[in-house]
């Protein structure tokens, strides 16, 4: 079974753009849960542009489903997940400015640095997810980071899905059987959609879970938030 964890950054910049508290983010990751989400995701960034670190707070004391907390380890990042306790924490390298995230960690380049910020997360009980491009050598280095899961990076699948999805697609299974053989959980996200979920699912048949919120949301504006998730669940289980 792959799990369906709903990124609800997306709720909070609408929230933020008018001030005061509508869409509630709190009232919106209890109805995802109640809707069928087996996740709630959030990626709170230094500028708070979006989720903001005081929202995590409130969230941890109300999911129920799995909480993953997704970002770069600054060291505020890093107190805020300690003291929240999620049950993942996924680590992402994208700068301050970057719009969204846009590329996975050089896990051979930074190997140092990640085996420290991860024993500081598993020595919490925190699961540890790293964000990598599907290449094999980054995903072997992951596995020498001591992380339980890689989350792998789907904007390039999701970019050529429409032009050659088995093209697309290879890249990944490859990564996925690497990960497998080196022991390691496998999620994935970004740019997932009701059109290249399935597949993506398909061929890849170790996929944990996945995590996703522009698509999803936006989809929600025509649909419904309800019939969204289980529109998702469905490409996700059939
Ligand atoms: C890691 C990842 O791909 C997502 O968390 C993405 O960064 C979502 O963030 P935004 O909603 O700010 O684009
Ligand atoms: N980790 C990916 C995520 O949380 C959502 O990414 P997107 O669906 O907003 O591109």
């Amino acid at each position: 079974m792959t799990k369906l964890s709903v990124n609800i950054n997306k709720i909070a910049t609408l929230r933020n753009a008018r001030g005061g508290n509508r869409p509630n983010v709190v009232q919106t990751a209890l109805d995802c849960e109640r809707f069928g989400a087996q996740g709630i995701t959030v990626h709170p960034r230094p500028d708070e542009r979006h989720i903001r670190f005081q929202d995590v707070y409130d969230l941890k004391g109300v999911v129920t489903t799995e909480f993953n907390i997704e970002g770069n380890p600054t060291p505020d990042f890093i107190k805020l997940v300690l003291s929240v306790k999620p049950e993942q924490v996924t680590l992402v390298p994208d700068a301050p400015d970057a719009i969204t995230s846009n590329a996975g960690w050089d896990t051979i380049k930074h190997k140092d640095f990640l085996v420290d910020v991860i024993a500081k997360f598993k020595a919490h009980g925190i699961r540890t997810s790293i964000f990598v491009d599907p290449i094999n050598a980054q995903v072997e280095g992951a596995a020498h980071t001591g992380t339980d899961r890689i989350e792998l990076y789907t904007e390039a699948y999701a970019h050529h899905y429409h032009t050659h999805r088995e093209a697309a697609v290879q890249p990944y299974a490859e990564a996925a059987r690497v990960a497998q053989q080196c022991g390691l959980g496998l999620n994935a996200g970004h740019d997932l959609d009701l059109d290249n979920l399935k597949y993506l699912k398909e061929q890849l048949p170790n996929l944990a879970e996945v995590s996703i919120g522009h698509a999803l949301i936006c989809d929600a504006l025509y649909y419904g938030l309800e019939n969204t998730i289980q529109l998702y669940l469905r490409q996700l289980n059939s």
